[in-house]
């Protein structure tokens, strides 16, 4: 396995299951099982479609694991994502995964004697080292642990200048963590200066508002963090990061995940870090939806999404390489998993043909994330990718719908034409307004993405076809902090603790359609089965065995 060719994908057929059917897959975003709770939109939301599926076939019901080994993090303690669990679904296999590979470099030190970190070097006689990415501990895009690692590091090695551009979390985290995350790393700076190591925090903003936007939604974010990070402008002057943040959340209704841009200032009034000609720049997310567009920002020469004014000259590598077809960045410090022979690349050289869709904050999750990580389609006669744009500029909470209908509209549409054999779709209601932390919107979030299950579920009972329903991790089922009785926990203010973040929770899978052979059901000898045995199973009712080294099926024919 593994050589390239044609061959490598031939796929043998399956003993009994027949090929050629229409099959609807379906991912709810942030769409966990939880035990029922006022803090559980799914089960207070009406779904009548979802819940059909346990009581109606329970045997074509189960739960799986999406957080933890189960999808490549360190620890059973690392709830879900998005990137991780669209990995585990499409490539069928569990890979080690950024927060762990960057773990490893770390731990072993080599990531010090990489291609990447000799790159930035250069930098380090005469320019600033500057880190930019999410100061967070939500292991999702980021840890601290891991940048507060590479700072000692960079300073050992001879970074002499260094200068923090950090973007507030409170999304895969607490809102109002971003306070004792500043202090902390204010102290590792402190250390460092006391060394002899001029490092500063420089600029900031919240992760949503500044430099994190994904799938170009709104380039106006990444301009707000450029504008910081670069040309050290920004509408809020500070002193120092903690006075910055402690200010900013005192308007009312602030939130980590929104603060406006910030820069520090010396007592002059000059920006204490704009990025330079001669710098070096790190970006050190090691997840690559959020920071692409940065990515593309600071490397690429032709560049026409908003006036850089001034393009400096610098050494630029990111934590990762976050797409392997742009190879972008082109210098990284660690290098990504290897994803490679995903279900998409098998099924294109298996006469299947498939549609993907989702709006544009989730569109990347089922091609990007789905094929490893990698732009584009295998091959554009057999596949069809369609992007609704989303709303931009609003906080989900707002428009709580979203795109969940025009997604299963044109889903529908793709199933009804009978051109494709996986309509492939994300529904991001549950996951994208869970993260506001709103609760009477997530409800009415579950509600609509249930909705557009029945919508394709309809179609799929038209043709003839097979439906499966998952998801790709929690979110909307719990959205509360708890202790460790379950009791949701309360703030020093007596007021109870809203999780913006994902879960640890399993997430549902569900199987039917009048396509579906008779005697297809759940096996019960994969009890431990996760988001990665998915892909197996889609190439199973597409009619072929899966590639041996996959993670096994979660089906079963009895006759
Ligand atoms: O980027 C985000 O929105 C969150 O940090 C994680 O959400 P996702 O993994 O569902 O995209
Ligand atoms: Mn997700
Ligand atoms: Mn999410």
């Amino acid at each position: 396995m593994g050589s390239s060719g044609a061959n490598t994908f031939q796929l043998a057929d399956h003993p009994k299951l027949p090929k050629g059917k229409t099959i609807a897959l379906i991912v709810l975003d942030g769409w966990g099982e939880a035990s029922p709770d006022p803090y559980n939109c799914i089960h207070t939301a009406e779904t009548p479609t979802m819940d059909s599926f346990k009581k109606t076939a329970p045997e074509k019901w189960r739960l799986i694991k999406a957080h933890g080994t189960a999808v490549g993090l360190p620890s059973e303690d690392d709830m879900g994502n998005s990137e991780v669990g669209h990995n585990a679904l499409g490539a069928g296999r569990i890979y080690a995964q950024g927060a762990k590979l960057v773990d490893f470099a770390l731990e072993s030190g080599k990531l010090y004697d990489g291609e990447g970190f000799k790159y930035i070097k250069q930098s380090f006689d005469k320019g600033t080292l500057h880190l930019i990415g999410l100061l967070s501990d939500g292991g999702v895009h980021s840890r601290l642990d891991q940048v507060q690692l590479l700072l000692k590091g960079a300073a050992e090695r001879g970074a002499k200048r260094i200068r923090l551009h950090i973007l507030t979390d409170g999304r895969d985290v607490i809102d109002g963590t971003s306070v004792g995350f500043v202090e902390t790393l204010e102290n590792d700076l402190a250390k460092l200066r006391e060394n002899g190591v001029d490092a500063l925090i420089a600029s900031g903003g919240g992760r949503m508002y500044v430099t994190m936007d994904r799938y170009e939604n709104d380039w106006s974010v990444v301009k707000r963090g450029w504008d910081a990070q670069v040309l050290g402008e920004a509408p809020h002057k500070f002193k120092s990061a903690i006075e910055a943040v402690k200010k900013l959340r005192e308007t009312p209704k602030a939130n980590d995940q929104y603060l406006p841009p910030f820069v520090i200032v010396d007592d002059s009034g000059k920006a204490v870090g704009p990025i330079v000609d001669g710098d070096a720049v790190v970006t050190f997310n090691f997840r690559a939806d959020r920071m692409t567009m940065l990515a593309k920002a600071l490397e690429y020469k032709d560049f026409d999404k908003f006036d850089r004014v001034r393009v400096p000259k610098i050494n630029y590598a990111g934590m990762l390489q976050y797409d392997g077809e742009l190879m972008l960045p082109s210098h990284y410090l660690v290098s990504p998993p290897e994803i490679e022979r995903t279900s998409g690349e098998y099924l294109v050289h298996n006469g299947v043909k498939t549609f993907a869709c989702s709006e544009t904050v989730k569109f990347g999750h089922v091609t990007f994330f789905w094929n490893g990580n990698r732009s584009g389609c295998f091959n554009p006669e057999m596949e069809e990718y369609v992007e609704i744009p989303s709303d931009v500029g609003i906080t989900f909470n707002v428009q709580p719908k979203m795109k969940a209908l025009e997604i299963a509209e044109k889903a529908r549409d793709a199933i009804l034409s009978g051109k494709f054999h996986q309509v492939r779709v994300n529904i991001p209601n549950g996951d994208m307004v869970g993260h506001t932390g709103d609760v009477e919107a997530t409800v009415v979030s579950c509600k609509a993405a249930d909705e557009a299950v029945k919508i394709m579920i309809d179609a799929i009972e038209q043709v003839g076809g097979i439906f499966v329903v998952t998801a790709d991790h929690g979110n909307a089922e719990d959205m509360v902090k708890r202790d460790k009785s379950g009791k949701p926990q309360l703030d020093k203010n007596g007021k109870v603790q809203i999780l913006t973040s994902h879960t640890l929770q399993p997430v549902p899978i569900a199987i039917g359609g009048p396509g579906l052979a008779p005697g297809v059901r759940f096996r019960s000898d994969v009890p431990t089965g996760g988001l990665a045995n998915v892909a197996a199973t889609m190439i199973n009712l597409h009619g072929f065995e899966a590639p041996s080294d996959y993670e096994t099926t979660l089906i079963e024919v009895v006759d």
